[in-house]
């Protein structure tokens, strides 16, 4: 069984994505991180992030190791946790270029399909692209500001710094983020974390949450 839960940037997905995922005692799969740490590791090897082929060079030189729990998803790069380095302002300004290179997608999309169901996989492009047969797909919005407000609380910028930033992410992203046709669309600018988390839980069909 598949959960797919797709949205725009800092639309809920990861907070969303692992409550669910406790609630129906399975792992929840982050596939932004693996853009994010591919993108991190381009960075630090001073590659143009434009170059596909050295991007994916360097990736298949330094395998990548996602880690999927129900209670936060961790990604390594040989004994090295990046982790708790993949959310800052750098990784945001890079990580849609990165994602717009269609071998890098290819990548990503080979490693999370080897990943072994049940899952709720969370993303851009979960619900269309790479599990389009998943047994249930949902889709977050709300506005940029919003979003900001919310960012605001974890990072130094001010709302309107970061507001601009997740605008022109959604730009950038556009081309991969667009819902699936069967994905059910939440708006959670009116709703609580555990509110989006209900309102999903609630629509799940009857055998994915007796599974
Ligand atoms: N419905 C909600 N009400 C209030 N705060 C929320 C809600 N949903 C998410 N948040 C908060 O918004 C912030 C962004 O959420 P989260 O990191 O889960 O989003 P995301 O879509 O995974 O982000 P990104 O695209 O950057 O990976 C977090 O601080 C989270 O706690
Ligand atoms: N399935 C995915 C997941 C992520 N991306 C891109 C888009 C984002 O800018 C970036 C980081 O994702 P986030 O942590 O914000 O969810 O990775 C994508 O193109 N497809």
């Amino acid at each position: 069984m598949i959960v797919t839960i797709d949205g725009v940037a800092a639309s809920g997905k990861s907070s969303v994505s692992g409550g669910v995922a406790r609630a129906l005692g399975v792992p929840y799969v982050s596939s932004g991180l693996l853009y994010r740490a591919a993108t991190l590791l381009g960075l630090e090897a001073r590659l143009d992030l434009h170059d596909a082929p050295a991007v994916l060079a360097h990736l298949q030189g330094h395998p990548l190791r996602l880690e999927p729990l129900a209670g936060g998803n961790r990604i390594w790069q040989g004994d090295r946790e990046l982790t708790g380095e993949l959310h800052s302002t750098r990784v945001d300004a890079g990580v849609s270029v990165v994602a717009a290179l269609p071998e890098v997608r290819a990548w990503v999309d080979a490693q999370l399909r080897a990943l072994p169901a049940p899952f709720v996989a969370e993303g851009r492009d979960m619900g269309t692209a790479v599990f389009p047969h998943a047994g249930a797909k949902f889709y977050l919005t709300a506005s940029p500001r919003i979003r900001a407000q919310r960012r605001a609380q974890e990072r130094p910028e001010d709302v309107p710094a970061i507001e601009a930033a997740l605008v022109r992410r959604d730009e950038l992203d556009r081309v991969q983020s667009a819902p699936a046709p069967d994905a059910v669309v939440i708006d959670t600018g009116p709703l609580t974390l555990d509110g989006v988390i209900q309102t999903i839980l609630a629509q799940l069909p009857a055998q994915l949450t007796s599974a």
